[in-house]
């Protein structure tokens, strides 16, 4: 659906992004995450046909997104990373006008409403008046209310309070149960773990990878609390093969990487008190890419 192709721009000071190339399938979300002047947004703003790109190609669909850029923008939804709405003017009359400009469909003002509701915007404000997060989800809901085959969102968390980031969350969840192409960039490891499928990386303007989030959790290490219920199958455990990290009396923190095979047997056959499975930290995993 979004094939981006050995991509380069360059910025007049030497930044921006070179030789990019990865590509977005149908109904998949994608995160990209990079650290801070990556190139993501310049990725995202070559994709809404803002920036012509240097050599390479992006493309939609398959049209390319510098020379389709008006008709590609129907079928997108997009989320600046910077918001700037006309000041004067309030939430409600700028959601009507972007309706207008689709076409003033009913459909497009039931969403509206929906939205507004789900993420409790008082849209009489005028923006002027409006604080940071309260733009942010003025953006969000003309980004999702046009019921777009591809949103591309660019750090749509970004101010935005935790339990708004939940509301996201289940929003960008439901897309994707309609076969909705996302790209989001983000700085939330937890929510790119919690919505993408894959994930790319970017620093100084260069993928350095793309990884399967439901892969990256199964090789990735696992960190167990155990306790067993007396010294004799505390022993049985300390003699089992399994990566003991740290042990204090009865008490053990076990890793394992991957294969699981041994934990449940010494589960099966030891006498255990206590069993917890430690939250997966994949954000250990992207930090890596961030140094
Ligand atoms: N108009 C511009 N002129 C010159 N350099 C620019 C321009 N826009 C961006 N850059 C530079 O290009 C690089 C990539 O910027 P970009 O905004 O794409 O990064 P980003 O990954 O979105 O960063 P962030 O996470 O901080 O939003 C940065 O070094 C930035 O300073």
């Amino acid at each position: 659906m979004i094939e981006i192709n050995q991509l380069s721009k360059m910025y007049p000071g030497g930044k921006g992004i070179k030789d990019l190339s990865f590509e977005v399938k149908q109904g998949e979300i994608f995160g990209f995450l990079g650290p801070n002047g990556a190139g993501k947004t310049t990725t995202i703003r070559i994709l809404m046909g803002f920036l012509r790109p240097d050599s390479g190609a992006a493309k939609i669909r398959g049209r390319d997104t510098w020379q389709e850029r008006t008709g590609l923008k129907r079928i997108i939804g997009y989320l600046p990373g910077e918001l700037h709405f006309f000041d004067r003017l309030s939430a409600q009359e700028i959601l009507l006008l972007f309706i207008q400009m689709h076409g003033n469909h009913s459909k497009l003002k039931e969403n509206y409403k929906k939205l507004i509701k789900r993420f409790d915007l008082d849209i009489r404000q005028p923006v002027w008046k409006m604080s940071k997060g309260m733009k942010q989800k003025l953006g969000l809901i003309s980004a999702f209310m046009l019921n777009a085959e591809i949103l591309l969102l660019d750090e749509p968390t970004s101010g935005l309070d935790p339990l708004m980031q939940k509301v996201f969350i289940d929003l960008v969840l439901e897309e994707k149960e309609k076969g909705t192409t996302v790209l989001m960039s983000s700085h939330q490891f937890s929510e790119i773990e919690k919505t993408c499928g894959r994930v790319g990386m970017i620093r100084e303007g260069e993928l350095l990878t793309v990884e399967d989030i439901a892969q990256l959790k199964q090789i990735k290490r696992q960190t167990f609390d155990i306790r067993t219920k007396n010294e004799e199958a505390a022993q049985y455990l300390r003699q089992s093969g399994l990566h003991i990290l740290h042990e204090e009396g009865l008490s053990f923190r076990i890793e394992t990487s991957g294969n699981l095979n041994v934990l449940w047997r010494v589960l099966a056959e030891t006498q255990i008190e206590e069993f917890h499975q430690q939250p997966l930290e994949l954000e250990e995993t992207f930090m890596q890419y961030y140094h």
